[in-house]
C-alpha cells in the first residue's frame, strides 16, 4: 500500500513549491529534516514572533537555526522586525520550532496559503500547540502602550471578503473542508495564561482582535467601525495562521502586543508608524519572551 506521509525525496532550497500542495509540504519538511536533522527538527510546540517580537526566538536554548532562504518554498520576509529564521531548541523545558518572521497577506500578493505554508510545515514537525503573537494598535480604551492582550476570538476580514488560506481545492490530509473556528484561541491555555500572568503580577487583558488586509494603517472611521462590531486591537497578520492551525488540529494560544493607540478622532492629528510599533515592542519585548516562557514550562504536552 502506497504511503502518502513519506515522500521520496527532500525538496531543493529553491525549488518551486506549490504551498496548496499537500506532497509538496512533505518535501519542505524532508529538506528542514535533511538540513537539521530528524530530532532536532521533531517539535511539540510552535511559536511564531509578531513584528518586533524577535526576542522571544533569541531565547531559544540549544539553538539550531535554518534562516528561510534555505527553505524550499519560504519566501522572503520584508518586513523590518522580521529576521527570517526558523529556531529549533528548548524553551522552558520543551522542543519548540519558532518563527522569527512572519509572512503577511500584503507582502505575498494576498496569498493566505503561502503565508501560511510554515504553519502546515510545523504541523508536520509534529507540534500540537502554536503559540502566536503580533504588534497591535489599541482600540479598547482601556489598552495603553505596550499592555499585553490575550487574544480570545478575531475578526478575520480578508476571510469575510474571500481571502482564506482555506480556499481552492482541498487535500483531505490537510482536514476538513470546512472548518469549525468557535474556541480557535483555546479556553485551557488561555486559562493557564491569565494564572500564569497572575502569578507574575502582569496585567493581563482579554479581547478580539481583527486583522485587516494592511499594509496601510486604518483611518479614524475605519477604527470607528472595528470598534463597533467588537474588536479591542487590530493588525494585518495572525487570523490566516490561526485558521490553517485549527484546520489541522493545532490549539493556539495568541497574544497582541499593544504598540499604539488606533486613533478614533478625525480632526486629531495621530500618526501611526512601523518605527513607533517597533519601538515599543523592543522595549516590551524581553517581558513578553520571559511571560512566554513562563507558560511553556507549565505547558502539559
Ligand atoms: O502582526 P505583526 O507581524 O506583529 O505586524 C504588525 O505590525 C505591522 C505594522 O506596523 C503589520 O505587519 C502588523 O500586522
Ligand atoms: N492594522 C494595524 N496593524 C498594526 N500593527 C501595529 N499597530 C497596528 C495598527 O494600528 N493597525
Amino acid at each position: 500500500m502506497e504511503n502518502n506521509n513519506a515522500p521520496t525525496h527532500a525538496a531543493e532550497p529553491h525549488q518551486k513549491i506549490d504551498p496548496r500542495n499537500f506532497d509538496d509540504i512533505l518535501a519542505v519538511v524532508a529538506s528542514i529534516k535533511e538540513q537539521v536533522g530528524e530530532e532536532t527538527a521533531c517539535a511539540e510546540l510552535g511559536i511564531i514572533c509578531g513584528s518586533g517580537l524577535g526576542p522571544i526566538g533569541d531565547a531559544v536554548e540549544e539553538a539550531t537555526i535554518l534562516p528561510y532562504g534555505k527553505i524550499p518554498g519560504f519566501p522572503a520576509t520584508h518586513v523590518v522586525g522580521h529576521k527570517g529564521n526558523m529556531i529549533f531548541g528548548k524553551l522552558g523545558g520543551k522542543k519548540v520550532v519558532c518563527l522569527q518572521g512572519r509572512f503577511h497577506p500584503y507582502e505575498h500578493n494576498m496569498d493566505l496559503a503561502l503565508c501560511t505554508l510554515p504553519v502546515r510545515v510545523m504541523h508536520q514537525l509534529g507540534i500540537k500547540i502554536m503559540i502566536v503573537s503580533n504588534a497591535a494598535g489599541g482600540i479598547n480604551t482601556v489598552l495603553r502602550h505596550g499592555d499585553l492582550m490575550l487574544i480570545k476570538d478575531h475578526i478575520f476580514l480578508p476571510a469575510l471578503a474571500g481571502f482564506s488560506p482555506l480556499v481552492g481545492c482541498n487535500d483531505p490530509r490537510f482536514g476538513a473542508r470546512f472548518v469549525s473556528v468557535h474556541d480557535a484561541y483555546d479556553k485551557q491555555l488561555r486559562q493557564l495564561a491569565i494564572e500564569v500572568g497572575r502569578k507574575s503580577n502582569m496585567t493581563l487583558y482579554e479581547g478580539v482582535y481583527v486583522m485587516s488586509g494592511g499594509p496601510q494603517y486604518e483611518s479614524p472611521a475605519e477604527v470607528s467601525l472595528f470598534k463597533t462590531v467588537g474588536a479591542d486591537a487590530l493588525g494585518m497578520s495572525t487570523c490566516h495562521e490561526v485558521t490553517v492551525a485549527r484546520q489541522c488540529g493545532i490549539k493556539v494560544l495568541g497574544f497582541s502586543l499593544i504598540t499604539n493607540i488606533a486613533n478614533l478622532d478625525c480632526d486629531a492629528s495621530v500618526e501611526v508608524s512601523h518605527e513607533e510599533v517597533l519601538d515599543i515592542a523592543e522595549q516590551a519585548g524581553q517581558r513578553a519572551s520571559l511571560f512566554v516562557s513562563d507558560i511553556i514550562k507549565e505547558l502539559n504536552i
